[in-house]
């Protein structure tokens, strides 16, 4: 597992690890960890450092001393350094260090903007030690303006230990931030290099230890990597046979809505159910039984009767809602399905209906819920906007206020559930943005129920294999575990530099499961 704080919680850690140790180790030791990264980086781009122009964006704090002691490390290997003073403060023994080994500072009787834009623009590297896990708010002048002007950097862009601008306790962005090729984080993972916006402007995340770990307390974050999930999938057992295994029941589409359903229930068969039980009324049960024969179906004769989905027999597990409808008779499935003691998974229609009825969610048995951002929007009564804005905020509130486990969809994919670590999903693509890949989800997070697995781990689970099975479709490349590029970086978020990709449709992302998991 892969773990994140908060400011807070680093913070203190730090002050527990430094009080044993000589003043200005944990510095030392942070500069010559991102010294390092930054002459791999030149030397990858320029082959060497000696005479490369690297300009240090130094703010008041330690996140500039960092900067300052690194710069001076480049230095002292021929690159030609340069620091902006943007602070009213500025660390004494960085810039000493610096001016030893014959880096210069901006001359203070010189409107720093004005020296900063050229010297921005000409550099080979720019290091933003403008603030890390001290700043707070917005970020003001000049800071504001500097981390604009990063944008028109033809060089790199080195972030020290969070991008200034990036909150690192929520990854919330308020107004100007850096936009980093690489991010050089120090001691721990912060939650905002994890989670969109923030992690957008981290770029590739570089870890360097300073000796935190003994004393970092339980994680505010955590993102499981391919051994936990593969851990944690369930596997068939010499005794297994499908019932144990699991069923899923699927109650999902509607004579008007069908494709949800068709997807839903492929999700599911193959993310390995033991045996699929699909519900609904006559087209998409015709539909379903014609794309995926393997699922057992039953037609929902009377909607509004005593129990609408009596004929079911049993599930150990329900996904209740893609393409259902809101009418009184999905109302009415949905009642019949939350009513069963086994866990439930409410996506797409559901939410609107439990939205509409939050009665609803009074219930005996487990309840995992799995919106998009408009979804939540209107459980909670928050402006979409905002949810996206703030989505550890958000993601937790649900889960507090509805008394449910909480899978928030989007460019980061959350899990929460009350007095656990929030889990973020790292796999996945930005092609997934298409109709219908919500709906393979859910049959994934509903087989995984059936199969055992605990709401929160299931629904971590599914994110994470709905994410991998989309790279591999992606990139049409069915053995695309070597590409590095989508799984390389420490942040698990890398672009898929290098290797063409291609829209893909939702089922593809269900038929790209096998190969997923496989993988694992
Ligand atoms: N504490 C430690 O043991 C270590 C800290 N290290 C570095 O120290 C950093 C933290 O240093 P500090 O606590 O000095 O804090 P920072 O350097 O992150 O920022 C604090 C300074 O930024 C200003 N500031 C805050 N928010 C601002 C905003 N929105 N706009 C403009 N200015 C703003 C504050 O007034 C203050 O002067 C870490 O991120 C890391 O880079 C590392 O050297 C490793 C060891
Ligand atoms: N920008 C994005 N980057 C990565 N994944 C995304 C992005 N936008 C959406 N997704 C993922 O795509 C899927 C879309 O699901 P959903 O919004 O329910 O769509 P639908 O209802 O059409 O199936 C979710 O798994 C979501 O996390
Ligand atoms: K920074």
């Amino acid at each position: 597992m892969r773990t994140a704080y908060t400011s807070d919680q680093i913070r203190a850690a730090e002050l527990a690890l430094m009080a044993k140790l000589p003043e200005g180790t944990l510095m030392g030791r942070a500069a010559a960890g991102l010294a390092a990264v930054c002459a791999g980086l030149l030397t990858g781009v320029r082959g060497r450092v000696y005479g490369s122009h690297v300009v240090l964006l130094v703010g008041s704090g330690d996140n500039g001393g960092d900067a300052l002691y690194a710069g001076a490390r480049l230095a002292r290997r021929g690159a030609r350094v340069v620091a902006v003073l943007a602070g009213s403060r500025v660390h004494e023994g960085g810039l000493a260090a610096l001016r030893a080994v014959g880096g210069r500072a901006t001359d203070l009787r010189v409107p720093i903007l004005e020296q900063a834009r050229e010297l921005i623009g000409d550099a080979d590297l720019v290091v933003d030690g403008l603030v890390g896990i001290g700043g707070s708010g917005a970020l003001r002048e000049p800071y504001a303006t500097l981390a604009g002007l990063t944008a028109q950097a033809s060089g790199l862009v080195v972030a020290v230990d969070v991008p200034s601008g990036v909150d690192a306790s929520t990854g919330e962005v308020d107004g100007a931030a850096v936009r980093a090729q690489a991010t050089v984080t120090f001691g721990a993972y912060k939650n905002g290099l994890l989670i969109d916006p923030g992690a957008r402007f981290a770029g590739a995340v570089e870890f360097v230890d300073i000796g935190l770990g003994p004393y970092l307390p339980d994680p505010d974050v955590a993102a499981p990597t391919d051994e936990d999930v593969a851990d944690l999938l369930p596997r068939p057992g010499a005794e297994s046979d499908k019932y144990r295994r699991g069923v899923v029941g699927i109650a999902a589409g509607s004579d008007r809505y069908t494709g949800a359903a068709v997807l839903a229930v492929g999700g599911a068969v193959r993310a390995g159910a033991g045996m699929v039980r699909f519900v609904s009324s006559a087209e998409p049960v015709r539909l379903v039984r014609a794309r995926w024969p393997e699922a057992v179906t039953t037609i929902i004769a009377d909607p509004l009767g005593a129990d609408p989905i009596e004929e079911v027999g049993r599930v150990q597990a329900w996904v209740l809602g893609p393409g259902l409808g809101t009418g009184a008779e999905a109302h009415a499935v949905a009642r019949a399905v939350l009513s069963a003691q086994v866990p439930v998974l409410v996506d797409a229609d559901g939410l609107t209906l439990i939205a509409r009825d939050r009665g609803l969610l009074r219930r005996d048995g487990p309840t995992l819920i799995t919106p998009h951002a408009g979804e939540l929007s209107r459980l909670l009564g928050v402006p979409r906007e905002r949810i996206e804005a703030r989505r550890l905020e958000h993601v937790r509130r649900a889960a507090a206020e509805l008394g449910v486990t909480v899978l928030l969809k989007g460019s980061t994919t959350l899990v929460a559930e009350e007095d656990r670590p929030v889990r973020v999903n790292t796999t996945g693509t930005p092609w997934l943005a298409t109709g219908g890949t919500g709906d393979v989800l859910a049959g994934i997070a509903g087989a995984l129920l059936a199969g055992g697995l605990s709401c929160y781990d299931a629904a971590s689970g599914a994110a994470y294999v709905h994410g991998l099975a989309a790279r591999l479709a992606v990139r049409g490349d069915p053995a695309g575990r070597g590409d590095p590029a989508g799984r390389g970086d420490p942040a698990g978020r890398g672009d898929a530099a290098g290797r063409a990709e291609a829209p893909i449709a939702a089922l593809d992302v269900a038929q790209a499961l096998p190969e997923a998991l496989r993988a694992l």
